[in-house]
């Protein structure tokens, strides 16, 4: 090393409590850097630069919390990507593990770059709401090209070595160790000249037909943006870079990055990033938590039920490489089932291959196919997935208690049903969770982690610990009917009906709410899950059908506002997309593209006449506010019960099973950022107009928050009386 200069333990942070390290970096990491450049630059015994991390990994970026500082970072790193590749000595990048954001900007001032094989690289900014402002929008596209620079900035994606070698992002892959190769190539380039690797200095690359690219580029950016601004940002950071020298380009990320950076919505994505992660660190009311319980390992797994559900199941257990069985009823279900599962596995076989992975599924040791209950002895853990139904779950349960061995986890795959009723039939209800998986379940990444009474806390950590392993974001729960994401969900899809009873029709509903992100309105959602669920649902809970006791109100139900609508539209066969026509029609049965449709609007203005209802015009505020402040009114009562342990539990169930829009952070987070006291006020009006709808009464802790000042959401739970869980 005797001419080199190599910095190390520059971006050094120790987190966990592990011996890993992730790097990133802080005001005294940039001063570092620009003291040992200035320092290596200046020392004539130094002949050439290295720069790596420390601990095999190379910089995960700026540290996120900084933005949101008063004294915000992010603008001082620029200059010195520009002061590394000014630098008259080469300098070489070492990746090693991770480069990601500011840290990769970093190595495009570099002359060189080395990554190991295992090494990933990508600007993330875009996710949580920025762009790459130190220069790395006008150097990217300069080093790879206008279209792969688009892709890598817009989608924040994580690319490996072999791929950023293929895109020329760096010059070479190593197996051994990055940094001595580093070495050996600087090294070589000692007296060479550096002018044509200095990025700032190349043109970008032209395209024959840049124009017209960059139009259509822009308008699959904003289509997949969703509202979300960053990304159509990033695009015009790039295009700056096709159409102004780079001092004016770099001028134009500055002015960009600082529109981002005041935003709302990058502090909305950098609120769930963390939000995210605190999830994973779970406690219950009793104070169970990872300190107190170890995960048990999983070395095989079965799934009863190959339906739609128990399909995804297989598929995400494989895809883990946890060896699973697959049970059905009889050898006509498990067939089907067998199938439906290897034509899921086929298709991600084929993805992961794109990305040079493999997936071995068609090994009988890695999954199995059965109907005989026997093969479940030496399973550890069981995941039920069979029809939403209380007394053939129930028989499951039994019958597993029974067969699997005493150690053996019993997981059930409910939206709502009740897990302390499910486990009363087993003699170890302390082994016994509920597993709520979303459809489909090997490309949601949400699980609802649901602990009942005698849940113990092995049990809560080994679910977690599974949900870690299948690359799922797993969000621990309490035990009360529909959990905490399908519990929101009901207010909301109420008001929704009640405002089609009111005036609205199903697209001016859906509009409102899609303009404001969500991915698909509740009336699509509805047609595409299909009627019947909540159809059978209601007539299980006696709301309708032939228990329905005779002389029942038809829009009363135990003295409360009820709408009989959807039940009317089952009757008449319309189920969704599955028959053609639900909310919308279809072009036919299992289509997917939604047309309002005239017979509904009919049917609606008939149905006011029957019930002397007045159609009035409903606005879009009226529609916003009745549906969303309904479901965050439930959210505020889900935490007063200790149902779950946080707002970002609620937030991270919606981002990620719900579609909620995550620029705008999860619904209580949104109510942080439209006040508290503004949404009681909304409530306490609306609760007024419907006084026969619960629903809209506010909620006891929302009430207690205004009082106290509507104190930021990081405080919220403290203003809480802890109270036991509600089952
Ligand atoms: C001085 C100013 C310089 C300005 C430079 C110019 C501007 C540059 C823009 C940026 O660089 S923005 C940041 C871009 N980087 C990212 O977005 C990376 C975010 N992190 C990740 O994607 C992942 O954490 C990871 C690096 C891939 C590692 O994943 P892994 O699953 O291994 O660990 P996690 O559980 O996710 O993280 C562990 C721990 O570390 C915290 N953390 C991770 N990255 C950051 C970060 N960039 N800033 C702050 N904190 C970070 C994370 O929150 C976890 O913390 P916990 O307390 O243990 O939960």
């Amino acid at each position: 090393i005797q001419n080199l200069f190599i910095w190390n333990r520059l971006f050094l942070l120790v987190f966990c409590n592990s011996t890993e390290s992730l790097i990133y970096f802080s005001l005294a990491v940039l001063q570092a850097l620009e003291d040992g450049l200035k320092r290596a630059d200046a020392d004539p015994s130094v002949k050439a630069v290295t720069i790596c991390g420390e601990n095999g990994k190379f910089s995960a970026g700026a540290d996120i919390r900084g933005f949101s500082s008063p004294n915000k970072q992010g603008l001082g790193l620029g200059p010195i990507v520009s002061l590394i590749e000014r630098s008259e000595k080469p300098v070489v990048a070492a990746i090693e593990g991770i480069a990601l954001g500011g840290g990769l900007e970093v190595t495009l001032g570099c002359h060189y770059r080395i990554a190991h094989v295992q090494a990933r690289m990508g600007l993330p900014e875009v996710t949580i709401g920025l762009l790459p402002g130190a220069e790395g929008t006008q150097r990217l596209p300069r080093l790879i090209g206008v279209p792969a620079a688009l892709d890598i900035i817009t989608t924040g994606r994580h690319i490996s070595a072999s791929e950023a070698l293929k895109l020329g992002l760096v010059d070479e892959v190593v197996e051994e160790n990055t940094v001595e190769a580093a070495i050996r190539l600087a090294n070589r380039l000692i007296g060479q000249p550096l002018g044509h690797r200095r990025l700032s200095l190349k043109p970008v690359p032209k395209l024959p037909n840049m124009e017209a690219f960059l139009t259509e580029a822009l308008v699959k950016v904003k289509k997949r943006a969703q509202g979300c601004l960053a990304p159509e940002l990033c695009f015009q950071a790039i295009k700056a870079a096709t159409e102004q020298p780079f001092a004016d380009g770099v001028r134009k990320e500055r002015e960009l990055f600082n529109i981002l950076l005041t935003s709302g919505q990058a502090k909305a994505l950098q609120y769930a990033f963390f939000a995210e992660r605190a999830v994973e660190k779970w406690t219950t009311p009793s104070g169970a938590s990872w300190k107190t319980a170890s995960p048990q390992p999983i070395r095989k797994a079965a799934v009863i039920g190959l339906g739609t559900m128990g399909r995804g199941i297989v598929t995400s257990l494989v895809k883990a490489k946890i060896p699973v069985v697959a049970l059905e009823q009889d050898l006509e279900y498990l067939n089907t089932g067998r199938k439906a599962v290897m034509l899921l596995l086929e298709r991600e076989a084929m993805k992961m291959e794109q990305g040079g992975q493999t997936l071995d599924f068609n090994n009988p040791a890695r999954l199995q196919f059965a109907v005989d209950f026997d093969v479940l002895r030496d399973v550890d853990l069981v995941i039920e997935a069979v029809f939403e139904n209380m007394a053939l779950k129930k028989e499951i349960f039994n019958k597993l208690s029974r067969i699997c061995k005493p150690e053996a986890f019993l997981c059930t795959n409910t939206s709502a049903l009740n897990i302390d009723e499910i486990a009363s039939v087993t003699s170890r209800p302390q082994q016994v969770i509920g597993t709520h998986f979303f459809s489909p379940a090997h490309v949601m990444r949400l699980l609802e982690i649901i602990y009942g009474r005698h849940t113990s806390p092995t049990t809560i950590a080994t679910a977690m610990q599974l949900a870690k392993v299948m690359k799922k974001v797993g969000v621990v729960v309490g035990n009360c009917f529909g959990f905490v994401g399908n519990r929101m969900m009901f207010p909301y899809v109420q008001q929704a009906v009640f405002l089609l009873e009111e005036g609205s029709r199903p697209e001016d509903v859906d509009q409102v709410l899609e303009d404001f992100g969500f991915k698909i309105g509740p009336f699509r959602m509805s047609d595409l899950a299909g009627l019947d669920v909540g159809w059978r649902s209601r007539k299980d809970q006696g709301l309708t059908g032939p228990t329905l006791a005779p002389g029942t109100s038809a829009r009363q139900r135990h003295g409360y506002r009820y709408s009989p609508l959807p039940d009317l539209l089952c009757e008449k066969g319309r189920f969704g997309q599955k028959t053609g026509k639900g909310w919308y029609q279809y072009e036919k049965a299992g289509g997917r593209t939604a047309k309002p449709d005239p017979w509904i609007h009919s049917f609606l203005s008939e149905y006011r006449d029957t019930h002397q209802i007045k159609t009035r015009f409903i606005d879009q505020e009226e529609i916003l506010e009745r549906c969303l402040f309904t479901l965050i009114n439930e959210g505020f009562d889900i935490l007063a019960e200790g149902i779950a342990s946080g707002p970002e539990h609620l937030d991270v169930v919606y981002i990620n099973g719900y579609g909620w829009p995550k620029h705008r952070g999860g619904p209580m987070f949104y109510a942080s950022t439209v006040g508290l006291p503004n949404i009681l006020a909304k409530l306490q009006k609306y609760s007024e107009i419907h006084p026969d709808v619960p629903q809209l009464r506010p909620s006891a802790f929302l009430k207690k928050l205004v009082a106290m000042g509507n104190p930021p959401l990081n405080d919220w739970m403290s203003y809480l009386h802890r109270q036991s869980n509600k089952l």
